[in-house]
């Protein structure tokens, strides 16, 4: 990164350089004397003015054309930044990756005083036409770099002090440059940390609209920071990492132009299948991270994708041998629902991810009047924005591009008679939802295309994660279309909320066991005091595997337990000592932060094996052989 230097010095460095034709080493930054000695082996003349032709209106619009993507997915942050800049008299501007201006926002002032040395949309501020200047230096740097006062090359660009951070898309492709430019009198602080941020935003950005045929993977060691532009994004294609955001090599000490060339294997130790399943995965360096996995291309972030976005399927049956647990609480949450539904009034069910609301929508269709009629699900979240409208409501022979010769009935009439189950309602996009309260006050569809209206019979179930009292607050959800399925609302509490989860724990490995296998205290009790963040989803798949992976009749121990369950919450679980010693070490790999629990159980039990490995839940030889020697033996 450019170091700011004092003015005095770029002045004597610059008769140095330009004068007396010597580098002068330790008066400008590096980067700064390195592209000064590319410009002058280029013959550009620095007392001159340099030639700077803005392009024509039309071509001008024709280059945001090309670059409509770049543009849509910079301009919240170009708007936010503009504000900030007309307050400190400095302007934001976006380049393409060659640096060709293609949008400049900001303080009026300073946008007419850097049109005077073309600082302007449609100029071109490429290193080799324009000298050193922080949109090219970028360029050729690749990294963003700061440009102030005489460091440019040129001396009529003195008066000039920018700050540039290029953009890269997810393949590691540059594609622009953000650049905050102001006066060189005033030393804008802030500005390079602002590209920075703004650029972090961007380039995760670009991840929303998915990675074709890969395996999209967002991960962080902090769970809240998921959804961030501070999480690590990395994405998979047969295998070989493809694609990845900032955030994403960081956190694996990898450069971008090592995309293509690492395999998923050199960074992580558990198969993908163990984030899917339980929402964390340990990588080589024995680092527990949090995240989740969103399957190949599509136009928005999917949650959940191992699920297709439509399943029509019939009732399922009571008698399955993994048929779902539900205790008396629910029980009669069952039955009220199932009440209202019969009396053809929505439901709507709340609850974290992996609750057990599709589980519950699919008991509801079992248990009522609709059963033998088809269960049709659509993941709002997981289809394509520009496909929900075609899939629900159907559409007629060419009603658009792509569409099947015959055209579709729509989802809405294959649920007839039956039920129709929304899930990720919240998600569903606002100017589909009008469409979706009129069918549903009017039990009526016209498909899209024309053709004639179609009665519709269906009994709704929605369900999401969302607060969407709050997406009606902030605009994001219609309230007439909030109240229309919010009729009936069922919250499915957390597992972190269940008041037995011992007990839960038992009925389903009953359920899941029919060969005599057990869970010794210490295992359950490991079981029970995790508080499951991915809930019944991930418990549920947790106690499948260790069903899989032992022998019928077997005892199983905290040992065989998943590594998250045998350090972190395993030191929750022994109270505060070990807890403190675990949670202050947040960045530490998983060996480390295990020692760290035995040591403070230890530490907490006066030194006693026995006390501390029960503390722990886990064996007393696994204690003796992880701290070896120096251990007090037992009485
Ligand atoms: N009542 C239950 N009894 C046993 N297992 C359950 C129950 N509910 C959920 N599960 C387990 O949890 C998994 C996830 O449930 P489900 O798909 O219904 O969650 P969800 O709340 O709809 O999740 P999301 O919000 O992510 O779509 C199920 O596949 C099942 O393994």
């Amino acid at each position: 990164m450019a170091q700011p230097q004092p003015r005095h010095s770029v002045g004597q460095a610059r008769r140095v350089f330009f004068e007396r034709g010597l580098a002068p080493q330790g008066q400008v930054p590096d980067t700064i004397l390195q592209s000064w000695q590319r410009c002058q082996r280029l013959g550009l003349e620095a007392q001159s003015h340099p030639a700077i032709e803005p392009v024509t209106e039309a071509d001008l619009r024709r280059m945001r054309e090309r670059h409509e993507k770049l543009w849509r997915l910079a301009r919240a942050e170009l708007e936010a930044l503009a504000t900030d800049a007309m307050a400190t008299g400095s302007i934001v501007i976006l380049t393409d990756e060659d640096g060709w201006i293609l949008d400049a926002e900001g303080s009026t002032g300073f946008l007419n005083k850097a049109g005077r040395v073309a600082l302007m949309p449609g100029a071109c501020w490429s290193e080799t036409q324009v000298g050193t200047n922080a949109i090219g230096t970028a360029i050729v740097e690749g990294r963003a770099v700061e440009v102030r006062g005489g460091e440019h090359y040129f001396a009529p660009h003195s008066i000039l002090s920018c700050s540039a951070t290029p953009v890269y898309d997810p393949f590691g492709h540059l594609v622009g440059v953000l650049d905050i430019s102001g006066e060189a009198s005033v030393h804008h602080v802030h500005a390079l940390g602002l590209a920075r941020l703004a650029v972090a935003n961007i380039e995760h950005r670009y991840f929303e609209d998915g990675i074709a045929d890969a395996q999209v993977v967002r991960l962080h060691h902090n769970p809240a920071l998921l959804g961030t532009a501070r999480e690590g994004i990395l994405a998979f294609r047969d295998g070989r990492l493809v694609a990845a955001s900032q955030s994403g090599l960081q956190l694996f000490g990898l450069e971008r132009g090592e995309l293509g060339e690492v395999s998923y294997h050199a960074l992580f130790e558990q198969a993908l299948s163990r984030l899917r399943d339980d929402g964390v995965l340990v990588d080589r360096h024995g680092r527990m991270l949090h995240g989740h996995v969103q399957e190949h291309g599509d136009d928005r972030p999917r949650r959940h994708s191992s699920r297709p976005p439509i399943t029509v399927s019939a009732a399922t049956r009571a008698d399955r041998a993994d048929a779902p647990l539900f205790d008396a609480g629910q029980d009669a949450e069952l039955q009220r629902a199932c009440r209202v539904l019969d009396a053809e009034l929505p439901v709507l069910l709340l609850g974290q991810t992996g609750t057990g609301k599709e589980v519950f929508a699919r008991e509801l269709h079992r248990r009522g009047s609709r059963a033998d009629k088809p269960f049709v699900a659509v993941n709002c979240a997981a289809l394509p924005e520009g496909l929900i409208e075609a899939e629900l409501f159907g559409y007629e022979d060419g009603a658009f591009t792509g569409a099947r010769k015959q055209g579709s009935p729509g989802l809405l009439r294959q649920a007839a008679g039956g039920v129709l189950f929304l899930d990720e309602i919240g998600d569903m996009p606002l100017a589909l939802q009008p469409r979706l309260l009129r069918v549903l006050q009017e039990r009526e569809l016209t498909p899209l295309g024309g053709g004639k209206p179609v009665k519709l019979d269906f009994a709704l179930i929605c369900a999401t994660h969302q607060d969407l009292e709050r997406g009606v607050a902030e605009g994001r959800f219609r309230a007439d279309l909030y109240y229309r399925i919010a009729h009936h609302c069922v919250r499915i509490a957390p597992l972190s909320d269940h008041p037995e989860r011992a007990r839960l724990i038992r009925d389903l490995w009953r359920r899941l066991d029919k060969h005599g296998r057990q869970l010794t205290d210490e295992a359950l009790q490991a079981l029970a005091g995790y508080s499951w963040p991915g809930n019944l989803r991930q418990l549920s798949a947790c106690l499948r595997t260790l069903v899989a992976l032992s022998e019928p009749g077997a005892r199983i121990g905290p040992e065989a337990l998943p590594a998250y369950l045998r350090s972190i919450e395993l030191a929750r679980v022994a109270e505060d000592p070990v807890a403190a010693a675990v949670t202050a070490m947040p960045d530490a790999g998983l060996e480390a932060v295990e020692e760290a629990a035995m040591r403070a159980a230890l530490r907490a039990c006066d030194g006693n094996v026995v006390q501390a490995a029960r503390r722990l839940g886990i064996s007393r030889s696994t204690l003796y052989r992880r701290l070896g020697g120096g251990l007090r033996k037992p009485n």
